[in-house]
């Protein structure tokens, strides 16, 4: 029989989510959407083929349902779908912050509950998804969960209560490498250079540092010691980041962003 899949709250998340299961192979026609705005479904339908429904419709025919509204719009998007969603329908939450627990809670008991934390990347089809079980999901819920976002890059199981350090890590974590990306071409821009070299240097500069992160098998510090000669540049460059508490900076960031996570919990933190 085939499963149809619905993206509620179609996004940049969802968007991507949706992007990368076509591309992977499903059909459009087994995939459903809901947006808030009409242009936004036009958009959606323009771009992917695929029909927009309501999110009371969606509800009601698709086998599995991925929520990806804002952690802030998940109570009230709960509140429409409640009624519609029969309790064998697989529920996958993509929201920060928000527990299993506050969507069992909300539908048919028995319910199954998936949530997932994946990230921008999903876009090239390069993301970091991180995904646990509620009370009601089992194994062939979560091999389902990972066949779809496996559509846009990894998966790794993890228990639910690591999700919130899992989120400040991997959720967050493109935009610090961003953040930082952007403050070295200004550096570069200091130094001389035209803002578009700069970028181009940092930019290739840092793909090629991911993938020896990802395919030397070396660890970080053994590849950071090689680029570290004995009196030269980059031990210069790397005193001023230990004398700035780079180091203690990203460590304090993190733990704030693990801390806003489980302060979103409730689902209506603004
Ligand atoms: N951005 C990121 O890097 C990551 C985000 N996340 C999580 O993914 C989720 C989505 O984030 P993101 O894609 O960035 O957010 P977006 O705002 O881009 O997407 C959310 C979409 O949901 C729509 N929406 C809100 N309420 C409803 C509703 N009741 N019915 C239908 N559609 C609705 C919004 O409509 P409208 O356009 O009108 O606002 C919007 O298009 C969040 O929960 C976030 O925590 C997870 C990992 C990474
Ligand atoms: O900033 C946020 O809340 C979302 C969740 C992880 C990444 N972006």
């Amino acid at each position: 029989m085939t499963q149809k899949v619905a993206v509620l709250g179609t996004g940049k998340i969802g968007e991507a989510l949706l992007s990368g299961m076509i591309g992977a192979g499903w059909s459009p026609a087994d995939l459903l959407v809901t947006a808030r705005r009409p242009e936004r479904a036009d958009e959606l339908r323009a771009r992917h083929g695929v029909v927009p429904v309501t999110n009371a419709e969606a509800a009601k025919t698709a086998d599995t349902l991925i929520l990806t509204v804002k952690p802030q719009d998940m109570g009230t998007l709960l509140d429409e779908l409640a009624p519609h969603v029969p309790a064998d329908r697989l529920v996958i939450s993509g929201a920060a912050g928000i527990p299993t627990a506050f969507f069992e809670e909300r539908l048919a008991p028995g319910t199954p509950v998936v949530r997932v934390m994946t990230n921008t990347p999903a876009l090239v089809d390069e993301a970091m998804s991180v995904i646990s079980a509620g009370t009601h999901a089992t194994a062939e819920h979560l091999a389902h969960t990972e066949e779809i976002f496996g559509a846009v890059g990894k998966t790794l199981r993890v228990p639910e209560s690591q999700q919130d350090a899992c989120t400040a890590l991997s959720g967050s974590g493109p935009a610090y490498f961003f953040y930082l990306v952007e403050a070295m071409t200004d550096a570069g821009i200091l130094l001389g250079l035209p803002r578009d070299k700069a970028h181009d240097l940092i930019v290739q500069s840092a793909i090629g540092a991911a993938k020896m992160l990802r395919d030397s098998g070396e660890h970080p510090v053994k590849l950071r010691e090689n680029v570290t000669s004995p009196a030269g540049t980059t031990i210069n460059a790397i005193r001023e980041l230990e004398n700035h508490g780079v180091r203690a900076a990203l460590i304090a960031a993190l733990e704030a962003a693990r801390d806003r996570s489980r302060e979103l919990a409730s689902g209506t933190k603004d």
